[in-house]
This record gives structure tokens, C-alpha cells and sequence, in this order.
């Protein structure tokens, strides 16, 4: 008896939660650096399976970088990064589509199927979901095919969102004669998050959170301001893939996002812990 006496106070702790995030829109990117084991990914899905069956709305945007350098690698064709952004030339950008979207992209959607959810894989070009213009340089150095978010077609997404499905799209955009863009992942999040008003924006990486010192798990931070990122960033202590999520989250919440959270997405059920827990994991980066 007392075993299910405690199963049934799990399930009601849940509840203040449930009610307070019921009909919201939670949007989660999951970088291509937590997604090293397939046990993880699909718990990872039974996550989001859940918010969904439990009434909440989730988008989930994907990355893929390290799968890009594989295929890449693969082809004799050396990647190359400017603050965490991805130089794409031309032959990159083929690559760099054929693997977001065609793979990854598939991949993750049959996995969420395979639970009993409905999703529904696009990237940026499907609806004009992402248009988008080429990114100015970055210090000084043309980045190619990358693109800056011009719009997001949120009716598209809210449609999708609100109805039985979970949309994941894949961070390629489109501009206004059919080019494709390469857009970071985080950056997607960011700018989908903050143009549907979401109540919550996740970023699952391959870290606990932010820390004050890279390699030093100790000095994770559990809330960080945007004095305490912007002191980081100029100390060089926030670098490479950490610098687009950082600014994604500060942007959201400048711009009405409820909560935005970097959390290790190499543990298992990382978004039932954030969710439906008052301390939650990871960081919480506030305004
Ligand atoms: N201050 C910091 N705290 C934690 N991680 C950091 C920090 N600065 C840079 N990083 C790096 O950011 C990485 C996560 O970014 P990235 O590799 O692009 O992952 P993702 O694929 O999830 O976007 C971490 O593995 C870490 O090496
Ligand atoms: C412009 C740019 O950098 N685009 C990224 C898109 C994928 C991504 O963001 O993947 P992660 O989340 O795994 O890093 C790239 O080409 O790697």
C-alpha cells in the first residue's frame, strides 16, 4: 500500500505545476552536444511527450553542429567558427541542411511518434517559418550563407501548438527568393520563444548550466542576471557555443519570455526535473 500511496503523492506534487503551465507554450532546443547517447535522447522525448500529454504546448528546435562536422569531416571540408557561429560557404550549407533537416530532424520526430505523440518536422523554409536575411560579418569575417531572423510565422506554429501536434524544426531559414540560411539553433529558440510570448524557453546542453569557471563543475551558477553574463562575456569567461544561448536567453527575457533556463541535457528526464520541481536544475537566467 505505502508504495502506492507515494506513486499517487508523486503525481500530485506535479499538480500546482500542471495547473500553472496548462495551455502555455514552452519552447526547448536541444543542442546537437546533448545528443550522445539514444537512451538519453529518448528520454529526452518522454519529456516532452508528457508536457504534452499533461496539456502544455512544447516546441522543440533542434541543433546538430557535431553531426555537421562529422559529415563534414567526412568530405574533406574543414569547419570553421566565429563566437560560435558556423562560417557556411556554399558547400556547407548543403551539408548543413541534408543533415538538420533530413536527418536529425526525421530522427527526433519518429522518436516523439514512436511514444504516441504527434509531431511534426519542418525547418525554416517549410511556411516561411524562419525568413531571414544574410548576417552581417562578424568580427570582420564574412560568415556566408548565415542568416539573420527577419520574422517568424507564429500563426503557423500556434496552429500547430495548440492542436494535437509538437512541432521540432530544424534551424535553416529562408530568405525572399528561395536562398537558404543557416541560422544557429539557440538564436531559433530565442526568436521563436520570444514571437509566440512562450512561458518558458529550455536550452539542453552538454553542461550543468553556466559556469563562473568552464571546466569547474563547483562554480555552476543557479541564477545568473544579465550584469553577471555581461561581466562574464567581457572576461572571457562565456565563449564559443555558450555566447548564442546566453544572449538568446537575455533577449527573450527583455522581450516578455516568463523563464529562461540552461539545463544539462545528458542526464536523464532533464525537463520533468526544471519542471515540476521548485528548485529545478541548471541555470536560470533572469533580466
Ligand atoms: N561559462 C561557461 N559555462 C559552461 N559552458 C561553457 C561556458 N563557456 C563556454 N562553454 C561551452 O559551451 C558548450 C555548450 O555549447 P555547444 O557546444 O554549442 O552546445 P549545444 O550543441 O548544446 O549548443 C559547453 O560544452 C562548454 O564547452
Ligand atoms: C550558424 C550556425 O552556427 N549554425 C549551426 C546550426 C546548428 C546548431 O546550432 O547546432 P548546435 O545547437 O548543436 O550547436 C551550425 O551550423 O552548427
Amino acid at each position: 500500500m505505502e508504495q502506492y500511496l507515494e506513486r499517487a503523492h508523486m503525481l500530485v506534487e506535479a499538480l500546482p505545476y500542471i495547473q500553472r503551465l496548462f495551455g502555455k507554450t514552452i519552447v526547448i532546443k536541444y543542442g546537437g552536444a546533448a545528443m550522445m547517447h539514444d537512451d538519453l535522447t529518448q528520454k529526452i522525448m518522454e519529456d516532452i511527450t508528457l508536457l504534452k500529454f499533461v496539456g502544455m504546448n512544447p516546441i522543440l528546435v533542434h541543433g546538430g553542429g557535431p553531426d555537421i562536422n562529422h559529415m563534414l569531416d567526412s568530405l574533406d571540408i574543414k569547419p570553421n567558427f566565429v563566437d560560435g557561429l558556423r562560417v557556411t560557404d556554399d558547400a556547407t550549407m548543403e551539408v548543413v541542411q541534408m543533415v538538420l533537416t533530413g536527418k536529425i530532424n526525421k530522427e527526433i520526430v519518429a522518436k516523439l511518434n514512436g511514444m504516441g505523440a504527434s509531431a511534426i518536422g519542418l525547418c525554416g523554409i517549410d511556411g516561411n517559418i524562419i525568413k531571414a536575411v544574410k548576417a552581417p560579418p562578424k568580427n570582420g569575417v564574412d560568415l556566408g550563407n548565415v542568416g539573420q531572423i527577419t520574422s517568424i510565422n507564429t500563426t503557423l506554429l500556434n496552429t500547430l501548438a495548440h492542436d494535437q501536434y509538437i512541432p521540432v524544426i530544424a534551424p535553416v531559414g529562408t530568405g525572399d527568393h528561395g536562398e537558404s540560411y543557416n541560422i544557429n539553433a539557440d538564436t531559433v529558440a530565442g526568436a521563436i520563444a520570444t514571437a509566440l510570448k512562450a512561458e518558458k524557453l529550455i536550452f539542453l546542453t552538454d553542461t550543468d548550466g553556466i559556469r563562473t569557471k568552464e571546466d569547474d563543475p563547483e562554480s555552476l551558477l543557479y541564477v545568473a542576471s544579465k550584469t553577471d553574463i555581461l561581466n562574464m562575456i567581457d572576461e572571457g569567461k562565456i565563449t564559443g557555443g555558450m555566447l548564442p544561448k546566453v544572449q538568446s536567453c537575455l533577449s527573450a527575457i527583455e522581450k516578455g519570455v516568463g523563464r529562461t533556463h540552461i539545463l544539462n541535457g545528458t542526464i536523464p528526464h532533464p525537463i520533468i526535473l526544471e519542471i515540476f520541481t521548485d528548485s529545478g536544475i541548471g541555470t536560470m537566467v533572469t533580466g
